[in-house]
């Protein structure tokens, strides 16, 4: 399993007058994990949808060898509360991989915990619950919205390690949305800067790194100062800063 070709052609999204996303193509190779960055509102999270086909293009097209079958992890757990984690896993588990569910728990270090329900968990547990639930439809596709936005600078170099860990040992497709620059460079084959108005791509970087990364390595450095300038370029008057 090493996930699907997918390629975003052209794709432009309004949500009713209002355009959103305008010519955004790109491709990602199976395996290959690209990072989305852009200013809040630039519309990343429209394109996972769109990836995921929870969001009609208004233009262009998402294509892929066959149709997916998508993981998504949302920007917070949206973990079904009176349920055990267990239980959130098999309601989007094919019957078939129902065994897995304790082994792919202890995957995001959560052995043992498949009795407890949401409340009893920090909010770091609760997101690994969440890429666990993710990863046990054994994804093709896997859509990761911020997945640590919401958590502590500690626990979310702790969940990005993991990540990195993870996707090397279950290669899957990756769109990676973040607002941190040193996570896209950690975990990122490509990022994708989204800007201008209406959106569309305003730049991208390849991060040719050998993995495992280590975020403090200073091999990081220039590509972490060149994702900042393409941030500040992305929504620079024309001719400014570029
Ligand atoms: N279902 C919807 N109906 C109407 N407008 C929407 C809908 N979903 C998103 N939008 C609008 O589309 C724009 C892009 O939203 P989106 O959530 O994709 O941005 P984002 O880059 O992911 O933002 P953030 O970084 O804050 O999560 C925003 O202006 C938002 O208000």
């Amino acid at each position: 399993m090493t996930g699907t070709d997918l390629r975003f052609e052209d794709i432009g999204v309004r949500y009713g007058t209002r355009e959103i996303l305008r010519g955004v193509s790109a491709h990602v190779p199976p395996g290959g994990i690209l990072a989305l960055l852009g200013r809040s509102g630039s519309g990343k999270s429209t394109l996972l949808n769109v990836a995921a086909g929870l969001a009609e293009p208004s233009r262009g097209r998402v294509v892929t060898a066959a149709p997916p079958r998508v993981g998504y992890v949302f920007q917070d757990a949206r973990l079904l509360p009176w349920l055990t984690l267990e239980q959130n896993l098999a309601l989007v588990c094919p019957p078939e991989f129902r065994a897995d569910i304790p082994a792919t728990l202890a995957l995001v270090g959560l052995a043992g915990r498949d009795r407890d329900r949401p409340g009893q968990l920090s909010l770091g547990m609760a997101q690994r619950a969440a890429v666990a639930r993710a990863l046990v439809v054994r994804p093709d596709l896997l859509l990761l919205d911020e997945p640590c936005g919401a958590l502590d600078e500690l626990t979310a170099a702790e969940l990005r390690a993991e990540l990195g860990d993870l996707l090397r040992r279950r290669p899957a497709t990756t769109l990676l949305v973040t607002h941190h620059p040193g996570e896209a460079v950690q975990l990122a084959d490509r990022v994708l800067v989204l800007g201008g108005a209406p959106t569309g791509v305003a730049g991208t970087l390849d991060i040719d790194l050998p993995r495992p990364r280590d975020p403090d390595d200073p091999a990081t450095l220039p590509l972490l100062r060149e994702v900042r300038g393409l941030l500040r370029r992305a929504d620079a008057p024309a001719g400014v800063g570029a």
